[in-house]
């Protein structure tokens, strides 16, 4: 094993996005993935050969990591949270529904721990929030709605980054936005924030077309956390502030 590489583990592997990123993981040679985790620990043909799938009843088993990549379910949230502090490992989590309490969970383990838990890991969607931030600033008056549209198979409405754009809206007019969600077919994510005034409408949306774009993100987070000091970060601030996406 290459220890100059930070140790990747994947949480959540058999799922949409866990089988993403054990695809894309090989596209970051400055990762080392050493194990994926998922409820039943049953062999996934995307695990490369030689790295092992635990079911999470053996979460404590899991070989030494660094840095965990977690796109699971909030019952998940505790055991991985504990499994990343007794390793001393960074977090980045994806997972959407998590409680007010596992929110601030996540807070707290941040003392110990690098934690970075985005509701949407595309370029696209870090931009719209600060777009969504100066609309809303400037259009205090105006009706403000968020229509998202995902997936049948998507557990949590309205969805993570709906509320972290509703977030953005409440910040730039100190009012929450209506919401409202779709589930159809196979849509891979769709946000669109409407401020609708006297006459006139302004909408700004995001269309994501293929899941591995989230997974991508994912792992540039993963990299760039990778070492860091413990705290909370903030993966629009983390990509956006180098310039570079
Ligand atoms: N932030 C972002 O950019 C994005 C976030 N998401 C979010 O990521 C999460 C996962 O999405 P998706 O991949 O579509 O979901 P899936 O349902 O396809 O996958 C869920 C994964 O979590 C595992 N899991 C379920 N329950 C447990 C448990 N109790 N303990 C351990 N593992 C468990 C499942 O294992 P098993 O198969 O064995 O049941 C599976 O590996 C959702 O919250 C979704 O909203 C999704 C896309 C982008
Ligand atoms: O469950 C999904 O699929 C997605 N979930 C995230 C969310 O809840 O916002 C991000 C993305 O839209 C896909």
């Amino acid at each position: 094993m290459d220890q100059a590489k930070p140790r990747l583990l994947i949480h959540g592997a058999s799922g949409r996005m866990g089988r993403a990123l054990l695809r894309l993981a090989a596209e970051r040679p400055e990762l080392q993935l050493v194990a994926a985790v998922s409820r039943s620990g049953e062999p996934l043909a995307e695990a490369p050969d030689g790295v092992p799938v635990l079911p999470v009843a053996r979460l404590a088993e899991v070989p030494d990591f660094d840095v965990a990549v977690d796109f699971s379910l909030p019952e998940a949230f505790e055991p991985l949270v504990a499994a990343c502090r007794a390793k001393g490992a960074a977090l980045v989590s994806g997972t959407t529904g998590l409680s007010p309490g596992q929110l601030e969970a996540l807070d707290e383990a941040s003392e110990l721990m690098p934690v970075l838990w985005s509701a949407n890991f595309s370029v696209g969607v870090a931009v719209l929030r600060v777009l969504v931030h100066q609309a809303a600033a400037a259009l205090p008056a105006w009706d403000a709605d968020i229509v998202e549209s995902h997936h049948v198979h998507k557990k949590d409405a309205p969805s993570g980054t709906a509320l972290s754009l509703g977030a953005m809206v409440a910040l730039g007019r100190g009012s929450q936005p209506h919401y409202a969600s779709l589930r159809c077919g196979d849509v891979v994510g769709e946000h669109l924030v409407q401020f609708a005034g006297p006459g006139e409408r302004l909408e700004l949306v995001h269309r994501a077309t293929d899941r591995d774009i989230f997974a991508r993100g994912a792992l540039e987070a993963a990299v760039r956390l990778a070492g860091k000091g413990p705290g909370r970060y903030d993966f629009g601030e983390l990509l956006l502030a180098s310039g570079r996406t």
